[in-house]
């Protein structure tokens, strides 16, 4: 079992790798052992995509409300968005509250505002409007981590609320997006079976809401847009680990995006941190120190000197 109660604070140098749930349900932290997997994923995926120089951005885990809106996340995913409310009234406005609480069952939170800010629900939405209204001269390519919140309705190993998210990104011709697209599919497909991950490749759809879900699924399936690797995570349970998605216009049109003169078409490859670790861990147990060299060496756990 690798999703854990939290343990004594002794056990968090154990060499088992552990996710710790912290009593949250989908909210967890990783031990040492576990964060140094991470580390080793992360590296070895930057050394794969090293030819493609991408450009490497930090972002941070929140995003604005109105771009989720613009790119249809909330019409597409209302149920997964997590966003921010604040307190946005004076001391004074505090105070009266205060009293009301003393007075009443009144709930600290109810005079809360919705803010401008949402939690990031995909690290990509970052990344296209930094590109609003320019035309580029060739494609782009970019990388870029973050913490990623989905207000998940169930609770299953590998289904986290908030996780990692390690995205690469091409803004460029259809034709050519189409191809790097693949050209992902088969290099994700190749290293999770270097780390000795027993992976399939299939088509897939993003978990749309509502009553436009069905339509919205079939589309994605047919248009061969979406493609997930899944591989066993534990539990009986086989999750997508990676996903390689080609937009078409989605994000390109928004932001008045293009390419040589012609409208922005773009893809992007994903990778789900927690869940390649939980897989690791599934396939080769929780102990790294008895991993296969081979694994051992394509995450430098070696060098990094996790015994
Ligand atoms: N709730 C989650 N917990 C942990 N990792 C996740 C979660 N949702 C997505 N990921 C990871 O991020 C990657 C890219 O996200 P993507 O939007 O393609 O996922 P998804 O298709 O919505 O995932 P799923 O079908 O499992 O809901 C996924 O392949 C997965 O590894
Ligand atoms: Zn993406």
């Amino acid at each position: 079992m690798t999703t854990v109660e939290p343990p004594s604070w002794q056990s968090l140098r154990a060499a088992e790798a552990r996710l710790i749930n912290t009593g949250v349900p989908g909210v967890s932290v990783g031990n040492a052992v576990f964060e140094s997997i991470v580390t080793g994923l992360r590296e070895s995926l930057l050394r794969l995509a090293a030819p493609q120089q991408a450009q490497a951005l930090g972002v941070p885990p929140v995003v604005s409300r109105g771009l989720l809106e613009r790119v249809g996340y909330i019409d597409g995913f209302p149920n997964l968005v997590g966003t921010v409310y604040s307190f946005t009234g004076s001391g004074a406005d505090w105070n009266r509250l205060q009293e009301a609480r003393a007075a009443t069952d009144a709930a600290w939170y109810q005079e809360q505002q919705i803010s401008e800010v949402a939690l990031l629900p995909a690290t990509c939405h970052h990344i296209y409007p930094l590109f609003e209204g320019v035309d580029l001269p060739g494609p782009a390519v970019l990388t870029a981590e973050a913490h990623c919140y989905r207000h998940e309705g169930t609770h299953e190993l590998g289904r986290l609320r908030s996780f990692r998210m390690r995205e690469f990104v091409r803004i460029a011709a259809p034709d050519d997006c189409i191809r790097w697209r693949d050209d992902w599919m088969e290099q994700q497909r190749a290293w999770l079976t270097s780390l000795g991950l027993e992976t399939s490749v299939e088509p897939a759809s993003d978990p749309f809401f509502g009553s436009a879900a069905r339509l919205m699924k079939a589309t994605q399936r047919e248009q061969e847009l979406k493609f997930e690797l899944r591989v066993p995570v534990g539990d009986g349970l086989v999750q997508a680990v990676a996903s390689c998605n080609y937009h078409k216009e989605h994000f390109g049109e928004p932001f008045g995006i293009r390419v040589a003169g012609e409208p922005a078409h773009s893809a992007c490859a994903a990778f789900g941190l927690e869940r390649i670790v939980l897989a690791l861990i599934a396939a080769h147990g929780d102990i790294p120190a008895d991993w296969p060299q081979h694994v051992r060496s394509v995450l430098s756990l070696d060098d990094a000197g996790v015994a």
